[in-house]
């Protein structure tokens, strides 16, 4: 079977390495052609995932057409803004027998759409599914076992997709919840930035264990506002990849956390992290939607103002400390 794999950052090549290893022949796509080279001459991606070897039938192509062509599976690993225009692209070469499968976290800025929204907009008649959990690029690249979720609405769609990726060393679980699976991934890196912003200022553990409670909740009561199942927020696309992402330096978004909490400024941060740090325009979009179907979400409206509007994080944290009394249990639709 052939897979086109479009994006050939951190993800799209551990996944291209780890699919490659199953036995498909892999055609990886990415707009920058240096690094399409250096896979093909080199057999590594240098720029984005340093020391791990791309085998063989994984083919770097430069023709998005090409890379298209009789490919089963085709793998959007592009960052979340990027979505959009990559579908318009390939458009005119897909087939309605074709399979897509979105690894983007994100919501979108300007239409506040989920990626699978985004993807089927453009072709409303193929099969789509989502790949979400906590599944960092360096630690699947290297074999490390991992657990993720294959998202459809189409449950024959999410089990195939299971199929195709599901490995000794890399265990995929599906679920219907399309919403709730797309949610968690995305909203995660809100949380995770806030996390890193409190490792960056010096705040301790609990600190964190409390943005990451918290946080689940605000991701949780979102999701369910827009007609998730809150069990999947318990699962490994919810709670599983904001433990991932709080807590490792592998993490982009913790990363630039860090960067902002000792004081740098949010191009700073991402200019240093130097790959695509998904929460920042998440954090705009998330703060939108919640405020148009008005949904509290306390975290992520103080990470707003301290990333767009200029307000010191330290301060920030305070607001959150002092907010009214609250039952934890009681109170877990509005607080
Ligand atoms: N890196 C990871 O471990 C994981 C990443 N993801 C998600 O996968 C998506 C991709 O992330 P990474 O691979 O980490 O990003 P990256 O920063 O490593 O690479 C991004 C790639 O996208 C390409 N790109 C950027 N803008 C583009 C555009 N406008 N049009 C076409 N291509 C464009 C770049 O050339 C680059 O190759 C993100 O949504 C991320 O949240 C999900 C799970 C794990
Ligand atoms: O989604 C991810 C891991 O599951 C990647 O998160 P980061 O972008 O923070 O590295």
């Amino acid at each position: 079977m052939k897979i086109a794999v479009l994006g050939g950052g951190s993800w799209g090549t551990a996944i291209s390495v780890l699919l490659s290893k199953k036995g498909y022949d892999i055609n990886i796509w990415d707009r920058n052609t240096v690094l399409i080279s250096d896979i093909n001459e080199k057999r590594e991606n240098l720029r984005y995932l340093p020391g791990i070897l791309v085998p063989s039938n994984v083919y770097g192509v430069f023709e998005i057409e090409k890379a298209l062509k009789d490919s089963k599976v085709i793998v959007i690993a592009v960052p979340s803004h990027a979505v959009r225009e990559l579908c318009s692209r390939i458009l005119p070469f897909v087939d309605k027998e074709q399979i897509l499968v979105s690894l983007a976290k994100g919501i979108e800025n300007s239409t506040l759409l989920r990626m699978s929204q985004v993807i089927n907009e453009f072709f409303p008649n193929n099969r789509v599914a989502v790949l979400s959990g906590p599944s960092h690029a360096e630690e699947v690249s290297r074999d490390i076992p991992t657990a993720i979720v294959a998202a459809s609405i189409d449950e024959d769609t999410a089990n195939f997709v299971q199929d195709v990726f599901m490995t000794p060393k890399f265990r995929v679980y599906t679920n219907k919840d399309v919403i709730g699976v797309e949610i968690g991934g995305a909203v995660k890196n809100i949380i995770a930035l806030a996390a890193g912003i409190s490792d960056g200022l010096g705040f301790g553990d609990n600190t964190k264990a409390a943005l990451m409670t918290r946080g689940i909740s605000e991701i949780a009561r979102l999701g369910v506002a827009l007609g998730a199942d809150a069990l999947t927020f318990a699962g490994l696309s919810g709670i599983g990849d904001l433990i991932v992402t709080c807590t490792s330096m592998h993490s982009r978004n913790r990363r630039a956390g860090i960067l902002i909490g000792q004081g740098k400024n949010v191009e700073e941060a991402v200019n240093e992290v130097k790959m695509v740090v998904e929460g920042i325009n998440t954090t705009k979009s998330t703060y939108e939607l919640a405020n148009k179907i008005g949904v509290e979400m306390p975290i992520t409206t103080e990470l707003y103002k301290v990333l767009f509007e200029g307000k010191n994080a330290k301060y920030a944290v305070t607001e959150l400390m002092l907010r009214d009394k609250k039952d934890e249990i009681k109170d877990v639709n509005q607080n």
